[in-house]
């Protein structure tokens, strides 16, 4: 169905394949995101974090963070992505929620091929948000490592469709939404760590280099006094927290993670996170402590509990 506004046409759109992209990483860069999302922030070299950033020669293989698969999606978003007959402005782009599906323990290096489609777009009026699904196979054996879906919350993107009706297209199983009620009781465990005033600035060097969170004036023209925290990296200490907390420090416990960001978080903020158990779901939200806002909301799917909890 096309729509009668010259800048939206919706056949267009659905009909437009995605290129591929590729990534390939090493140990090194795994390193630099586990630093980037505060591992051995907070404690002594040799604390539990360590297996992320260290490992001695030909001991071991350095770990993975499951998060670490959220930055196969860099290059589809985060450059500009250009969709035939849908108009944005990239500079007022907002992560809204990230979904990650984790099929085998990712490797500490890897070459992978990006397989990107269009899972959703809706007109919420003042905004739109945008998702796409990346699927990555690793090069040589093919085989499905992860998905993920990232959605983008596009300010002033909306109202290009009938009010009446605005438009929706989703091109995934309804039952694998990312709404979490948060419980009403205790949290099993609470987790707080302190981000660095220069988090945003180390959190880029692994490819996210959107200047909204390193440039004062980008800032600013996007509507925030200062440069905000990126959305992954936030999600990155919440499922860190999890996998202290929840899964005795074992990073391929985690199966799904998913998360929605509702509030932005400034460098140097302090990071509290809650997490409650509900059979093999870990529900969990992340609050700013300094200004008492809860800024992540989500769940994660594990493969099988400590028997400490
Ligand atoms: C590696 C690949 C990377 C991918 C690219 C990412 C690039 C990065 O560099 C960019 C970033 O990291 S930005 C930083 C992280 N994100 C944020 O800080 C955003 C925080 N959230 C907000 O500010 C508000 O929730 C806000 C502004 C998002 C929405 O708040 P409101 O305007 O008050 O919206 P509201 O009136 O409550 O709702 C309107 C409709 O929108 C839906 N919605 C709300 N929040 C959403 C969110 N976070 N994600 C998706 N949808 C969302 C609501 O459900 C509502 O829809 P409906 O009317 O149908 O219920």
């Amino acid at each position: 169905m096309a729509t009668s506004d010259s800048e939206f046409n919706s056949d267009l759109l659905l009909a437009h394949k995605l290129p591929e992209t590729r990534y390939t990483y090493n140990e090194r860069d795994v390193a630099i995101y586990a630093l980037g999302i505060g591992a051995c922030g907070q404690d002594a070299v040799d604390s539990d974090e360590l297996k992320f950033v260290y490992h001695r020669n030909g001991q071991d293989l350095i770990q993975v963070l499951p998060t670490f698969a959220s930055l196969f999606t860099l290059g589809s978003l985060t450059e500009g992505l250009d969709l035939p007959g849908f108009k944005y402005d990239p500079s007022l782009l907002l992560h809204g929620q990230q979904y990650i599906e984790i099929y085998r323990p990712l490797p500490s290096k890897a070459s992978l091929i990006n397989k990107v489609s269009l899972a959703g777009l809706q007109d919420k009026g003042k905004a739109a948000t945008l998702e796409l699904e990346t699927r990555s196979y690793e090069e040589g054996s093919g085989e499905l490592l992860c998905m993920n879906r990232t959605t983008v919350f596009l300010r002033g993107a909306g109202g290009f469709s009938n009010s009446s009706q605005p438009f929706s297209y989703k091109n995934y199983p309804s039952n694998q939404g990312l709404a979490v009620k948060i419980p009403q009781r205790q949290p099993l465990t609470v987790c707080e760590e302190r981000t660095q005033p220069s988090q945003a600035l180390l959190y880029r060097l692994s490819g996210d280099y959107n200047p909204l969170h390193s440039d004062p004036e980008f800032a600013k023209l996007a509507g925030f006094p200062r440069p905000i925290l990126h959305g992954l990296c936030t999600l990155g200490f919440a499922i860190k927290a999890i996998i202290k907390c929840v899964c005795k420090g074992d990073p391929t416990a985690v199966k799904t993670i998913s998360g929605r960001f509702l509030t932005t978080v400034f460098p140097g903020e302090t990071l509290i996170t809650e997490m409650w158990l509900e059979g093999l779901r870990v529900i969990y939200q992340t609050k700013v402590k300094e200004r008492n806002k809860t800024v992540l909301a989500g769940y994660v799917d594990i493969r099988g509990l400590s028997s400490s909890l």
